[in-house]
């Protein structure tokens, strides 16, 4: 229409380098301070915003096969923007200029082919094979550390981005492992079909990625896990390409698939999957309930988890957590339930669900029965706080301040303890080591029968230059008390690099053992995604 101003579509929009998203979305200098201002002990201005051509990239060490030249970027910008995922300690290490070791090339195969061809020719070189999704990774799984290779390739899938097939009576589809959330969804709504996996970087991660990391959605309790949605892989590896068939379920044996999922790039690179699909919900509800007693509201969640109504979204808020996302401003803490269905009305459902939650002393919200939309205003606000939060989290970083999550998962019988003791030893740690009292909310993401997942979100005044080994001090810290827990190092944020000494304490020997063992035989020039999962 003539005089409106043209909206930015992602045609026209960059995404940023150094952080999450678009560039154009990130707060302001103005916006930033004013974040940074709620914090003691943050900078006084912003750091500026990182620019690549600050960074010196030098020349590639390798120069790309001739035969697939036309696929590989050799560019600064580009390299630079697959140096990281984007963890806060990636942020703050942009930020400061010191990024890490850039790719030498990144390269954008197109076909199952060209995949197998890639990793022949860093084969025969010795060159390290990055395999790269969104590079929404929050766990060091998308950046090469040392110097045991010769050069390092950034193999990015995007370019792998199609539904090839749908089985509309089956319910499934046949789908490229570089498909970014919005556009696997976007193919698959004309069929009336959605996979319904909802990770809250979904814009910008793809559905090998969630393979590769076990990704957990969210708007979802049961089947939360993508592995719970995958019929077969093709995956391609040094040591040929693995294809599973496609079945409903299987007993013979151990699961192929079960050993692909979660590999994260060190065994192979997943070029499509078969995943199982339900039909797009119409029936919606959801209300809100605030709770006095925090841990009133865990006993709410539980039985609730442990009923059969089966809500889509259950997920427990602190008062701190709450307030932060604008769900609450009086201290309480705040369960948002949301009911979804392709069949049936869940009013009735949402309604049971309530009355558990009051009965456990929850005071009601705004319920919507409407039965299409979600209008509860503390559901609402919890959900736009939800989407900005990694943009807020950019903000804060450039005022020096540490904004970073960190989630694990336990039995019921180790919930209440685990989060008071992550609570006060995170934030002893932070005050120790910045002199500045720190924020250490929790929220339960996902809920199960015989346990859950509590979110941590903690903000804290950094020490001005050396954030990045004062969030890894933290996190240390954090760990250590997940495991003395016997609390998972990651429920979903993947293994990487960052979480490796957790893993290795967590995984059993003789585990370890046949890991190695599956590794030496698919990578046996150990080329693949060097230094995450296994050595
Ligand atoms: C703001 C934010 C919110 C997040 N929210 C969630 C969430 O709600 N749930 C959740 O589970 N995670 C979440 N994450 C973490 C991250 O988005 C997930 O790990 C996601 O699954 C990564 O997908 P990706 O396509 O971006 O993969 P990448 O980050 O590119 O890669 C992740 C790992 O998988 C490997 N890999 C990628 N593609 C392939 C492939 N085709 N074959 C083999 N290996 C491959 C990479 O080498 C790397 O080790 C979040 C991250 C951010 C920054």
């Amino acid at each position: 229409m003539p005089g409106t101003t043209p909206q930015p579509t992602s045609a026209t929009r960059t995404r940023s380098w150094w952080g999450w998203g678009w560039a154009d979305a990130h707060p302001d200098d103005a916006e930033c301070a004013a974040m940074g201002a709620l914090i003691p002990g943050t900078l006084a201005h912003p750091l500026p915003v990182p620019r690549v051509r600050d960074l010196g990239v030098g020349r590639p060490a390798v120069e790309p096969p001739a035969s697939l030249a036309h696929l590989v970027a050799t560019g600064p910008e580009e390299r630079a923007a697959h140096a990281m995922g984007k963890a806060y300690r990636d942020v703050a290490r942009a930020l400061r200029g010191r990024p890490g070791r850039i790719p030498d090339l990144v390269a954008r195969p197109t076909d199952e082919r060209e995949v197998a061809d890639m990793l022949d020719w860093a084969g025969e070189r010795e060159v390290a094979v990055v395999p790269y999704g969104g590079g929404s990774s929050v766990s060091g799984g998308v950046e090469y550390r040392g110097d045991a290779h010769r050069a390092v390739l950034s193999l990015d899938m995007t370019a792998m981005d199609r539904v090839l097939e749908v089985d509309a009576v089956g319910r499934a589809a046949r789908i490229q492992a570089g498909t970014l959330g919005p556009s696997l969804e976007d193919q698959l709504r004309p069929h009336g079909l959605t996979l319904r996996h909802f990770p809250q970087s979904f814009e910008f991660s793809t559905l090998g990625g969630w393979l590769a990391t076990r990704a957990g959605g969210h708007y979802a309790t049961g089947r939360t896990h993508i592995d719970d949605f995958v019929q077969s892989l093709r995956v391609v590896t040094p040591a040929g390409t693995s294809a599973s068939w496609r079945l409903p379920a299987s007993g013979a044996g151990p699961s192929p698939d079960r050993l692909f999922l979660g590999s994260e790039g060190a065994l192979g690179i997943i070029t499509e999957a078969w995943v199982r699909l339900q039909a797009r919900p119409t029936h919606k509800a959801s209300a809100s309930l605030a709770f006095t007693d925090f841990h009133a509201a865990l006993a709410a969640v539980r039985a609730i988890a442990q009923s059969d109504l089966a809500p889509a979204n259950c997920r427990l808020l602190d008062a701190g957590e709450a307030a932060l996302s604008g769900a609450s401003h009086d201290g309480s803490a705040v369960l948002v339930l949301g009911f979804e269905s392709a069949d049936a009305p869940v009013t009735a459902r949402l309604g049971q669900a309530v009355e558990l939650a009051r009965s456990h002393g929850g005071r009601r919200g705004d319920v919507d029965g409407a039965e299409t939309a979600d209008t509860d205003a503390a559901v609402g606000a919890w959900r736009s706080a939800f989407l900005r939060m990694p943009y807020l989290r950019d903000g804060l970083a450039r005022m020096g301040a540490v904004a970073e999550t960190f989630e694990t998962a336990a039995t019921w019988d180790r919930i209440p303890g685990l989060i008071e003791a992550v609570r006060t030893e995170v934030g002893q740690a932070a005050l120790k080591a910045s002199g500045h009292p720190a924020t250490v909310n929790c929220r339960l993401t996902h809920v199960y029968p015989d346990g859950a997942a509590p979110y941590f979100t903690v903000l804290a005044a950094g020490r001005p230059g050396d954030e990045v080994a004062f969030w890894d001090d933290l996190k240390a810290v954090a760990s250590d008390v997940l495991h003395r827990h016997r609390a998972t190092i990651t429920h979903h944020h993947a293994v990487g690099r960052d979480h490796r000494p957790g893993y290795d304490r967590q995984r059993p020997d003789p585990f370890a053992l046949a890991l190695r063992a599956a590794k030496g035989a698919l990578d046996p020039r150990g080329i693949l995604n060097p230094g995450v999962l296994v050595d």
